[in-house]
């Protein structure tokens, strides 16, 4: 598990996180919802060491964090962040071999290549392997971005925003592969991700944590979390909550009640 203890951060005089007591459970799949601005790619920044973190205690699996190695850290934890660069002239083979070098340090191995091999296997990539990545589209780039990280083998993979520019069955798809490669088994991963569209959070996730301000608003099981009155505080705005197949549907983009049925209706007079 990630172990966050008395997290804050702060960019010049502005607070970004406050007061952060956070387990992260080993295995599954947590997500990290909120508003913009909520602190959510801060506090993955924090957790994957990209930002200093100045007042607080990170303990990944048992072991504070100050005590691993840079490689020691890239061999137990991946992130992907939201602002990955476009990497000119460079394949989408190169780029998920990336994600090897804390393993190689550049001198690919047969393991190092069977590990591309099987990243780009499933991440549905093997056909674009030797296309350039800047010539693909924003979704076939995200997911060789995502590839590029679960290459990394790490316990740990950490998504920020995953999903954008992905399609409905991509989005799918790599949500599934993401549930079945962190339910328990020899390679089970532990993956935090990123969403905005919460009905992801709520059909795949294991744990939710909702962070508004800075601060945890909530956490715990998606049906506890993802309550109408829940995520209406957390966004500020009128959210309703269904039930399909017992998990949360969240509607939010008209969410006053009757309000399909009223505009139905207004325009059969019209008609
Ligand atoms: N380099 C920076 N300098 C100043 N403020 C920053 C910097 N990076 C982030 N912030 C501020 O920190 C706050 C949290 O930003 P962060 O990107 O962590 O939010 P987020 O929840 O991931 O937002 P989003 O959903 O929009 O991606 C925001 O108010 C943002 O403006």
């Amino acid at each position: 598990m990630i172990e966050i203890t008395g997290l804050n951060h702060v960019i010049g005089d502005m607070p970004i996180l406050r007061d952060i007591d956070l387990t992260l459970p080993r295995g599954g799949i947590t997500a990290l919802i909120g508003p913009n601005g909520a602190g959510k790619s801060t506090l993955l920044h924090l957790i994957a060491g990209l930002e200093p973190r100045r007042h607080g205690a990170l303990r990944i699996d048992g072991t504070s964090a100050e005590t691993l190695s840079r490689r020691d850290f890239a061999c137990k934890l991946a992130i992907l962040t939201q602002d990955t660069g476009v990497a000119s002239r460079l394949t989408v083979a190169d780029l998920v071999a990336f994600g090897r070098w804390p393993h190689c340090r550049g001198r690919m191995r047969d393991t190092d290549h069977a590990a591309v091999a099987r990243a780009l296997e499933m991440f549905d990539l093997t056909e674009l392997s030797r296309r350039y990545v800047d010539e693909l589209s924003g979704g076939q780039r995200q997911r060789a971005h995502v590839a590029m990280a679960y290459a990394q083998e790490t316990d740990w993979l950490l998504l920020d925003e995953p999903l954008n520019n992905l399609d409905p069955r991509h989005a799918q798809a790599l949500m599934a592969r993401l549930y079945r490669m962190s339910r328990p088994g020899p390679d089970q991963r532990s993956i935090v991700i990123v969403i905005h569209e919460v009905n992801y959070a709520a059909a795949w996730a294991d744990h939710v944590v909702a962070l508004k301000h800075g601060m945890v608003q909530a956490e715990g099981a998606p049906a506890s979390v993802l309550t109408g009155e829940a995520l209406a505080t957390l966004y500020e705005t009128p959210i309703r909550v269904a039930q399909v197949d017992g998990r949360p549907v969240v509607l939010h983009h008209r969410a006053e009640p009757g309000l399909a049925a009223r505009d139905a209706a207004q325009l059969r007079q019209v008609v």
